[in-house]
């Protein structure tokens, strides 16, 4: 029991298996990411193993969260499964909603470099996100991991900065190869259809992916996507595999 409660309080994510409202619970923006920062930039390996190497700083974010405490990124086991699919479909510009301190960000900008090795200049990752504290600290491991010319961490709300990439003519609509939704479920449906009419899921072979479609969930969300005939297939991936939880917790789309 004690065990559990020990299990739960380092993990909150877990509450919801177990049936204990999420509610009151707090598992980001409460200082945390200021800490894995600084835990970071104190690491013993910092000039040895992380600077530069992509794949160091995540590991070193994944020991954090396994160590210190839960981070709401999308993890070693989601990494591996969008490795693979962005291994397959070879996207070159990915725009993420939600960068939080830049798990995913890092991941695609490796995936991408690893794919199109320098001197290509034409891949790119916009990572969105809302609130600039978390994005500084994405900033800065982004800089750290030596990706900065491949991330862009953009702040600002989703759509406001979609509808300014647009306007502005900063991301053509055909230049977009995969979006990644993983920031509020709620704004999934609507933040996909401004893409729509943006023009930005007009070419044939765009990848769609959002995470958390099934907990906290996005019902309306799956729904518009799996009823879209936009969507050549639409089809969910497990997240972590826990029985009864967390099935197909990713949702992939292909136009
Ligand atoms: C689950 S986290 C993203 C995790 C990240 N994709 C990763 O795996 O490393 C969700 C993030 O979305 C951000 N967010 C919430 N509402 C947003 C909005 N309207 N526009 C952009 N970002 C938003 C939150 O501040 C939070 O940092």
């Amino acid at each position: 029991m004690e065990y559990k409660e020990e299990i739960l309080s380092k993990y909150p994510c877990f509450r919801k298996t177990v049936g204990i409202p999420m509610e009151d619970i707090v598992e980001s923006h409460d200082g945390r990411e200021v800490t894995l920062l600084k835990y970071i930039y104190n690491h013993p390996k910092l000039d040895s193993e992380l600077r530069g190497s992509p794949q160091a700083i995540l590991d070193a974010m994944d020991e954090f969260a396994a160590q210190e405490d839960f981070l709401i990124n999308i993890g070693s086991h989601k990494a591996a499964v969008l490795t693979e699919l962005l291994k397959e479909h070879q996207p070159k510009v990915i725009v993420e909603l939600g960068g939080y301190v830049g798990y995913s960000a890092i991941l695609f900008g490796k995936i991408l470099r690893e794919t199109y090795p320098p001197p290509s200049s034409t891949t790119h990752v916009y990572s969105l996100e809302l609130d600039p504290l978390v994005a500084s600290i994405a900033m800065n491991l982004v800089s750290l991991a030596g990706l900065s010319s491949v991330v862009e961490v953009i702040v600002g709300p989703s759509a406001h900065t979609l509808q300014r990439l647009h306007d502005e003519q900063i991301l053509a609509p055909n230049d977009l190869d995969m979006l990644f939704l993983d920031h509020v479920e709620e704004l999934y449906r609507d933040d996909l259809a401004l893409c729509e009419r943006l023009g930005y899921l007009d070419k044939s072979g765009v990848l769609v992916v959002a995470d958390n479609v099934v907990r906290p969930g996005a019902p309306e969300y799956r729904e518009y996507v799996r009823g879209n005939p936009r969507f050549r297939k639409s089809w969910g991936v497990p997240g972590l595999i826990v029985p009864g939880d967390y099935e197909d917790e990713l949702e992939i789309s292909l136009v």
